[in-house]
């Protein structure tokens, strides 16, 4: 097959993105649409939380105020705090899903919940709303029973079963899946299951996050053989599996720690669990899958599978994104333009390193 020099893809949707609080939002808004995105499902592990609906609909105003040609769609973090009525407020307040981070497992999952039985009143009323329910697909790390980052996602699938299992009409997304184990497992259930697949996590494997925080998320990039699993079913062009960036942004001191942090205080830094892809997200989806014979499939992994998911069909209005064969070098970093005079402690801050940071991609957007 020829490799073609120009795509078009029709208006690319990111269904997982995080866009973070102030001093962050504003730097991070405007990337959606420079990644070639005009959909961007929002995530809510802000600090606080967005537990309930009046701080998404807060959360989404702000967002449209810094990009009103950017389409948002709002989540709630699943907590005591929501009720069946807070559900019923939440649909008519227009917000899509509710989104459940285990315990500790990630960023901002302090509040996350432990056990999914006592929401279940809350799931049956998302199901008569028809909302969505996002799930982070980890168990918290048990060493007694041998749980680790490593084994947490393929642990936490006997959930997704059952909770496919007893509510079959919710629509839920597993997201970022990871390994074999998870791609096989939503297969094997029914229409109402979905699941995204990060771009990072169709490249990376564990040798490459292993001692390189800038390339450390949650979950961890697997095997060989799992991203080999991920590959093959972004390839078969399976209509359930799609395009959720996880973009994740953290500041350069929040991942590296700095020369200025010395002795047990940098001995103690964790690392935090992100990594950044908006700016860059649609070359870099066509950059990945053009390298293992899936350009093909472009268009159903970034738009169509996840908005027929989603039941978002490309507004009238919105235009597709045109793509040109070019190589060009990814940015080292990115800072709000105020920041930019900082010294470079301060700069540390809120300065974040992109994904491939000085490495190239093989298309850029045409503008
Ligand atoms: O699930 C998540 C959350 C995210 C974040 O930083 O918010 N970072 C990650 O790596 N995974």
């Amino acid at each position: 097959m020829s490799s073609p020099s120009d795509l078009t893809v029709p208006s690319p949707a990111d269904f997982h993105v995080h866009l973070r609080q102030a001093p962050l939002t504003s730097l991070l808004v405007p990337h959606v649409r420079e990644g070639g995105f005009d959909l961007a499902y929002v995530m809510p592990n802000l600090t606080p939380p967005l537990t309930l609906p009046s701080h998404t609909v807060a959360y989404l105003q702000h967002l449209r105020s810094l990009d009103p040609r950017t389409h948002f769609l709002g989540t709630l973090y699943l907590s005591p705090a929501l009720t069946p009525r807070l559900i019923e407020e939440a649909a008519q307040a227009g917000i899509v899903g509710v989104k459940s981070y285990p315990r500790g497992v990630t960023t901002n999952s302090d509040g996350g919940i432990e056990n999914y039985e006592v929401y279940y009143e809350v799931f049956e009323e998302m199901e008569k709303q028809n909302m969505i329910l996002n799930l982070h697909g980890e168990v918290p790390s048990d060493h007694a029973n041998n749980i680790s980052v490593l084994t947490a996602e393929a642990a936490f699938l006997s959930h997704l079963r059952k909770l496919h299992a007893r509510f079959p009409k919710l629509r839920m997304v597993l997201e970022h899946a990871t390994t074999r184990a998870a791609v096989e497992c939503v297969k094997s259930l029914g229409e109402t299951v979905g699941c995204t697949i990060t771009p990072h996590h169709l490249d990376l494997v564990v040798d490459d996050w292993a001692g390189k925080p800038v390339n450390f998320c949650k979950p961890v990039a697997k095997h060989p053989d799992d991203r080999q699993a991920l590959r093959d079913i972004i390839k078969a062009g399976h209509p359930r599996f799609f395009l959720g960036s996880d973009s994740a942004p953290h500041p350069m001191h929040s991942k590296l720690p700095s020369a200025s942090t010395h002795g047990a205080s940098a001995l103690q830094h964790s690392c935090a669990a992100g990594i950044y892809t908006s700016p860059i997200l649609l070359p870099l989806c066509a950059t990945l899958l053009e390298s293992f014979g899936a350009l093909h499939r472009l268009n159903g992994y970034v738009s169509e599978f996840g908005r027929a998911f989603y039941g978002f069909a490309a507004e009238p209005q919105s235009g597709s994104v045109k793509l040109r064969r070019t190589r060009c070098k990814i940015r080292d970093s990115f800072a709000p333009k105020a920041q930019e005079g900082l010294d470079s402690a301060h700069k540390d801050k809120v300065e974040i390193v992109p994904f491939w940071a000085g490495r190239h991609l093989e298309w850029e957007i045409v503008r």
